[in-house]
């Protein structure tokens, strides 16, 4: 079976700065992501992963090159195009979780599933991630991984066709950092969004189908595993 590719970039650059300052974060990325994988982009600080996973989810625009979700050319969207981009079909995971502290679990997520177009209930989203019995505490009530996996539900509640994670342990301790990629691994499976986690930590690389390095800007390394590894399994 030929697997559906869902991103496609083509010689994709990205700068900062102009004249003497000029920054080239992205310098030709050539990538494609297929549908249902869980992809670990790995690189260094500095090595453009943000920038690359900001171009991905319309949140920034490339200096040149192509990058294209499906069959719509992010390159060329305007504002409004990419605004709607996001809405309908990318989900987003920082790593700090950005919840309303005035409200509970349950309404941070009740907050995206009230405007979007098929969304799962979200205490299905928050059953998800492991926090069914939590719903109706607030974020100052909760640890900062139950933080990041209400973070994971309100991203996955939409039902997004992806789910774009920057450092999502980035803030966390390795056990707590573990519960919150189980939560990513446990949504990948059985909502089947394409989701991609950036880290620089290169032992979360083995939960991945699929692990891509970047570095100054470029793809320097792409390799698959046989089988992905257990989050419980990992250590760092
Ligand atoms: N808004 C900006 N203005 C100027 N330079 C920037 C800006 N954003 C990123 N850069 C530069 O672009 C390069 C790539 O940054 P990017 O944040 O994509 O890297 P990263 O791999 O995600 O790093 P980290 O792991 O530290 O978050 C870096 O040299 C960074 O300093």
């Amino acid at each position: 079976m030929v697997a559906e590719s869902v991103f496609r970039t083509r010689s994709l650059t990205k700068s900062y700065g102009e004249g003497d300052v000029r920054i080239w974060a992205l310098r030709g990325v050539d990538l494609d992501l297929y549908a249902g994988e869980l992809v670990v982009l790995l690189g260094a600080s500095g090595s453009g992963k943000s920038t690359l996973l900001n171009i991905l989810g319309g949140l920034d625009v490339p200096a040149s090159g192509e990058v294209w979700y499906r069959d719509i050319d992010l390159s060329k969207a305007d504002d409004r195009a990419l605004t709607a981009y996001r809405r309908d079909y990318v989900g987003f995971v920082f790593q700090f979780y950005n919840l309303i502290p005035s409200l509970t679990a349950w309404e941070n997520v009740a907050v995206v599933t009230e405007i979007a177009e098929h969304p799962m209930p979200p205490g299905d989203a928050l059953g998800l991630v492991g926090l069914k019995e939590r719903m109706h505490h607030f974020p100052a009530q909760l640890s900062g991984g139950e933080q990041q996996r209400v973070a994971i539900a309100r991203a996955i509640a939409k039902c997004p066709e992806v789910l774009l994670c920057d450092e999502p342990t980035g803030a966390l301790d390795s056990s707590t950092g573990i519960l919150v990629l189980e939560a990513l691994e446990t949504a990948n499976r059985e909502t089947g969004t394409t989701t991609v986690i950036i880290t620089h930590n290169a032992s979360i690389a083995q939960m991945a189908d699929r692990v891509i390095t970047l570095s100054d800007g470029m793809i320097s390394g792409e390799t698959r595993n046989a089988t992905r590894a257990d989050p419980r399994s990992l250590n760092w």
